[in-house]
C-alpha cells in the first residue's frame, strides 16, 4: 500500500526499527518517515518513531480521494487483492518447502540412525570375528604348545630310556670286563704254576734228558751215513750199466726232447685259446662297465650279476637325472633313431655330449644312472659300455693294445654295441698344437684306424667339457652333438628338491641317524634356492644337499632349520662368485666356461643345439 501514503516507487523502502505490538498494521504511523541516515545516534531516532506526522494522514486521504476520482480505481483495487492472494499463496508454498524440508531431514536422520545402526552392526560382526579368529588363534597356539609339550615329553622319556640302556650296557660292559680280568688272572696264575713245576721238572731230569739227547744224535747219524753209502753204490752201478749201452743213451735224450717240445707247445696252444675265450667272454681291462654277459665275471660275482639283471628291467628310465625337458625329448629321439637304424641295418651316428662341468653328463651314463643309459641302449635294442678317457694315458705303450682289445671284444657283440668315453678329451686331443706323448698319440692314431669308416656294429658316444681340445679327425667322425647345459630355473628346483630328499629327508626318516628338520615351507624354500642360484650347476646344487647334511650333524641338536639351509646356499652362491673370478681371461674367452661366465646370467633352458 506505499501507494497509499504518496511513496513513490522509485523511492527506497524506509528502514525502521522494528515496533511495538500494533506496529505490523498497514497505515501505522511510521509509514511516513523517511530513512533514517547510517551514522544518526540511536536515542534520537527512537523519540522521532514515536512522534505522530499527520501529513501521512493527510496524505493517505488525498490519495484516497484521488483513487476514488480516478477510472480505474477497481482494477487498482483487483490487482491489489490478486497481489496480496499471490503473496499469501508464495507464503502457503514456502510453508510447504519448508515443511517438505523438515520431513526430509526426518528421513535423512532416519538414514543416518540406519547407516549407524549398520555400521555398528558390521562393527559388533567384525569384533565378533576377530574375537573368534583370537580365540581359534589360541586354541592352535594351545594345540601346539601341547604338541610341543608331548614331543618333548617323548623326547626326554627317550633320552632317559636311552641313558638308562647306556647304563645297563655300561653296567654289563664294567661286569664283563672284570670277569675277563678275573679269568685272565687266574690263567696267569695257572699258567704260571704249570711254568714252575715244568722249571723244575726240567731241572731236576736235566742229566737224563741230555743222556736221551746224545744216544739219538748217535743212532740218526749212523743211519744217514748208511743211506748214503747205499745210494752212491746204486747210481754208480747204474750210471755205469746205462754209459755202457749207446741205445738206451740215445733213447732218452730223444724222450726228454720230445717231453720240452710238448711243453711248449701246450704252454703256446693253452694261451692263444685263452685270449680267444678272453675276447669272446671276457671284458676288455678299459671297459668300466658293460650291460653285455660275461662269464667270468658272473663266476666271479654271481649275485652282484643277478641283482644288476634284475634291478635293470625294473627301473624307471630317468630317475636322479634331472634334464631340460627338450633335452631328455632329444635322448630320447636318438634312441629311437638308433633303434629303427638296428632294425633296418644301416649304420651308427657318433655323437658328442659336451657342456660346462657337472651338469650330468656322466651321470646319465655312469654308475648311479646305469639304468638311465641301459633304456636308452635297450631302447635301441644294443649292450653298452662305458669307458673313462682317462684310463688310457696311464696305461703307456699298452694303450695301443687295449684299445685294440676293446675294438675286437666290441665287434663280437652279436645285439651291436654303444661305446660311451667318459672325459673322453683326456686321450683324444690334438696331435699337432698339444705336447702329447709318443704313447697317447699312438693311442690316439689306433682309436682313429678303429673308428675310421661308419660301422653297423659301434655307435661311439663320446663325452667331454673341452671338445674344442679334440683332434680335428675326431671332430670329423662326430654325426650330432648334444649340448648338457647348465640347469634352468624349473631344473635347480627339481635339483634343490631331489637333493634335499636324498641327503636330508631320507637320513632324517630313517631315524637311526641324529638328524631332525625342523617345521618349514620347504617347497617354497626350493622355489627361492632356484631363484637365486642362477649360475651354479647341477653338481655344485647337489653338493649344497651334503652341506644341509653336514649342518645338521655339526649342530648341537640336530635339528637343520630354514635358516641353516639357506646360509649354505648363500655360501655356495658366494663360492660360484670366486670361482668365476679365478677363471682367466683366456678361458673366458674361449668359452670353456661359457655358460659360467655369466653366473647371473638367465637360465639356460632352451634345447642343445641341433647337430654338427
Ligand atoms: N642333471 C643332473 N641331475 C641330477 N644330478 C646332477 C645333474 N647334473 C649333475 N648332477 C650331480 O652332479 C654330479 C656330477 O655330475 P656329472 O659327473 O654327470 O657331471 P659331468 O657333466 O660329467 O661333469 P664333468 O664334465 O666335470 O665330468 C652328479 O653325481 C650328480 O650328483
Amino acid at each position: 500500500m506505499s501507494w497509499l501514503f504518496g511513496m513513490n516507487k522509485k523511492q527506497e523502502v524506509p528502514m525502521f526499527p522494528s515496533p511495538p505490538s500494533d506496529g505490523g498494521q498497514d497505515g501505522g504511523g511510521q509509514g511516513g518517515q523517511p530513512a533514517e541516515p547510517a551514522g544518526r545516534p540511536p536515542a534520537s531516532t527512537s523519540m522521532e518513531a514515536y512522534r505522530f506526522d499527520s501529513s501521512a494522514l493527510e496524505r493517505a486521504a488525498q490519495a484516497a480521494k484521488d483513487l476514488e476520482k480516478s477510472a480505474n480505481a477497481h482494477e487498482i483495487l483487483a490487482v491489489t487483492k490478486q497481489q496480496e492472494q499471490t503473496r499469501q499463496l508464495e507464503q502457503q508454498s514456502r510453508i510447504k518447502e519448508y515443511e517438505a524440508h523438515i520431513e526430509q531431514a526426518k528421513v535423512e536422520q532416519m538414514r543416518a540412525q540406519g547407516e549407524e545402526r549398520r555400521k555398528l552392526l558390521a562393527e559388533e560382526t567384525k569384533q565378533h570375528q576377530q574375537r573368534a579368529q583370537y580365540q581359534d588363534q589360541l586354541a592352535r597356539k594351545r594345540s601346539e604348545d601341547q604338541l610341543l609339550q608331548q614331543h618333548r615329553m617323548n623326547e626326554e622319556n627317550l633320552r632317559k630310556q636311552e641313558e638308562s640302556v647306556a647304563k645297563q650296557e655300561a653296567l654289563r660292559k664294567s661286569t664283563l670286563e672284570y670277569e675277563m680280568e678275573l679269568r685272565h688272572k687266574s690263567d696267569m696264575k695257572k699258567i704260571e704254576a704249570e711254568m714252575t713245576a715244568r722249571a723244575k721238572m726240567d731241572r731236576e731230569n736235566q742229566d737224563l734228558t741230555l743222556e736221551q739227547i746224545r744216544v739219538k744224535a748217535a743212532e740218526k747219524r749212523d743211519t744217514v751215513l748208511n743211506s748214503i753209502k747205499t745210494a752212491g753204490a746204486v747210481l754208480g752201478e747204474g750210471m755205469s750199466a746205462f754209459l755202457s749201452d749207446w741205445d738206451k743213451v740215445a733213447a732218452a735224450a730223444g724222450g726228454v726232447s720230445l717231453l720240452a717240445l710238448g711243453v711248449y707247445t701246450a704252454r703256446g696252444g693253452v694261451s692263444v685259446t685263452a685270449r680267444y675265450i678272453e675276447n669272446r667272454l671276457g671284458k676288455p681291462s678299459l671297459v668300466r662297465e658293460t650291460s653285455r654277459f660275461s662269464l667270468f665275471d658272473a663266476l666271479r660275482h654271481p649275485w652282484a650279476t643277478v641283482r644288476s639283471r634284475l634291478q635293470k628291467s625294473e627301473a624307471d628310465a630317468l630317475s636322479g637325472v634331472v634334464l631340460e625337458p627338450g633335452l631328455e625329448a632329444r635322448l630320447r629321439d636318438i634312441a629311437i633313431t638308433t633303434k629303427n637304424t638296428k632294425r633296418n641295418k644301416g649304420m651308427y651316428r657318433n655323437l658328442l655330449f659336451h657342456g660346462p662341468p657337472g651338469t650330468g653328463k656322466t651321470l646319465f651314463a655312469k654308475a648311479s644312472t646305469r639304468r638311465a643309459w641301459t633304456k636308452l641302449a635297450k631302447a635301441s635294442g644294443m649292450d653298452y659300455a662305458i669307458l673313462t678317457g682317462g684310463d688310457v694315458a696311464p696305461m703307456g705303450r699298452d694303450g695301443v693294445t687295449a684299445i685294440h682289445k676293446v675294438f675286437d671284444w666290441a665287434n663280437t657283440s652279436r645285439k651291436g654295441l654303444i661305446m660311451f668315453v667318459d672325459e673322453a678329451d683326456a686321450f683324444l686331443r690334438k696331435r699337432s698344437s698339444e705336447h702329447i706323448s709318443e704313447d697317447l698319440r699312438a693311442s690316439l692314431n689306433a682309436f682313429l684306424y678303429r673308428t675310421g669308416e661308419q660301422s653297423d656294429r659301434l655307435m661311439l658316444v663320446l663325452a667331454s667339457n673341452t671338445p674344442e681340445q679334440f683332434d680335428w679327425a675326431i671332430n670329423d667322425r662326430l654325426d650330432e652333438m648334444v649340448e648338457f647345459a647348465l640347469p634352468g630355473l624349473q631344473e635347480r628346483e627339481r635339483l634343490a628338491r631331489l637333493y634335499f630328499q636324498k641327503f636330508v629327508l631320507e637320513p632324517a626318516t630313517q631315524g637311526a641317524k641324529r638328524l631332525k628338520v625342523d617345521k618349514f615351507d620347504y617347497g617354497n624354500v626350493a622355489s627361492r634356492i632356484a631363484l637365486m642360484t642362477a649360475g651354479l650347476s647341477g653338481r655344485e646344487i647337489a653338493k649344497l644337499g651334503v652341506a644341509w647334511q653336514a649342518a645338521a650333524y655339526a649342530s648341537e641338536d640336530g635339528v637343520l632349520t630354514e635358516k641353516m639351509v639357506m646360509d649354505r646356499v648363500e655360501d655356495a652362491i658366494r663360492q660360484n662368485r670366486k670361482k668365476m673370478e679365478w677363471l682367466s681371461e683366456e678361458e673366458r674367452r674361449e668359452g670353456k666356461s661359457g655358460v659360467h661366465s655369466d653366473s647371473t646370467a638367465a637360465p639356460q633352458s632352451s634345447p642343445a643345439p641341433a647337430s654338427v
